[in-house]
């Protein structure tokens, strides 16, 4: 029995992440050495500059700034170098197992080769696993700003890679993008043995999550918030065991939620969901994994047994097979049987 605060109980518990963008973790320090490097411009004087724009009144403010960010990434290297920076960051904060959203239209629309992304995201991961001792997936996530055929594009292009990418997922702006313009390429990725994941109820509606549920079929839920205006709605993901991959800072940083103490990721446990707790895009949030458990335990007086629970839904939800999860979730128990 040791006496942990409640926050080193929390850096020190061993966790997933499961709501990553890798393109969400590239931090202004890294963002002024590629661009020089490549000789590209950006429009920004300094690292404090670039900090002080991070000021969003929603989703949409935040994604221009974080498009115009990751076009400073053309190389190899720049996508090795970004995805193994996050990589020492999750060390770092006990991060034992990663599962990382990657846009890669976000890169192909602007000319560079989805082989350049993949394969330094992909080379980063393996050292991740090797040299730190971090497991890993990769999800590809479709822009839903984009149409559908762009989508069965990328879908194409993503196919001789298909041993390093696990599932499928949908992200940037959600209201007036619903869900259902993305069905055939979601059905066409389970055909393929993709499994699919998809952020629906961050801005979006209640019909946002239930639209990702039955057009798209998805195995987990991105964000979800706004499931629970919807009863009914609640307990088809009680019943089914969904998880929802919940995002605190971004939630704070995108206005999605007003303070952290209305935040209803302690609302979600009580009723029995799934949750779990990850960065999202740290970078410009303004913190990794445990800042969002710090600020979302000192608002809602979690528990060590509700950030337990938490660190187990993080490997249950995970999309590592079920011996590993298993094992993950002993280590969990024994961590909190031994600092409660
Ligand atoms: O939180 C997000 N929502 C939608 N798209 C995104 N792309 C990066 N982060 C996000
Ligand atoms: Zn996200």
């Amino acid at each position: 029995m040791s006496n942990l605060s409640i926050h080193d109980f929390i850096r020190q518990i061993p966790k997933a992440e499961l709501h990553l963008h890798i393109e969400g973790t590239f931090e202004p320090e890294l963002m002024f050495a590629i661009a020089q490097r490549n000789k590209v411009a950006i429009p920004y004087s300094s690292v404090e500059e670039v900090r002080k724009a991070y000021q969003f009144g929603n989703l949409q403010d935040f994604l221009d700034i974080y498009y115009a960010g990751a076009a400073v990434l053309q190389k190899e290297q720049d996508f090795y170098d970004l995805t193994m920076a996050y990589l020492l960051k999750a060390k770092e904060e006990n991060i034992v197992h990663t599962e990382i959203f990657f846009d890669p239209q976000t890169h192909t629309e602007r000319g560079i080769a989805f082989n350049t992304v993949i394969t330094g995201i992909h080379k980063a991961l393996l050292d991740g696993e090797n040299k730190l001792g971090i497991t890993s997936k990769l999800i590809l996530c479709f822009l839903r700003h984009l149409s559908e055929e762009s989508a069965l594009k990328t879908l194409e292009q993503a196919l001789p890679y298909k041993e390093w990418i696990t599932a499928v997922g949908l992200d940037s702006s959600e209201v007036g993008n619903p869900p259902s313009k993305f069905q055939k390429v979601f059905e066409k990725a389970a055909e393929k043995g993709f499994l699919g994941v998809a952020h629906a109820g961050e801005e979006g509606n209640a019909e946002y999550v239930k639209e990702a549920l039955n057009a798209l079929k998805i195995d987990r839920i991105d964000h979800g918030n706004r499931s629970l205006e919807d009863p009914n709605l609640v307990k088809e993901i009680v019943d089914r065991k969904l998880a929802l991959t919940v995002c605190p800072l971004s939630n704070l940083k995108l206005q999605v939620v007003k303070s952290p103490d209305l935040h209803p990721l302690k609302k979600m446990l009580e009723l029995g969901m799934m949750a779990t707790v990850n960065s999202d895009d740290p970078a410009y949030f303004g913190g990794y994994l445990n800042a969002n458990f710090i600020v979302m335990t000192d608002a809602l007086g979690l528990s060590k047994e509700e950030i337990t629970l938490l660190a187990k839904n993080s490997f249950a939800a995970s999309f590592l097979p079920e011996d590993e999860k298993e094992e993950k979730i002993a280590e969990v128990e024994n961590f909190y049987n031994k600092n409660n």
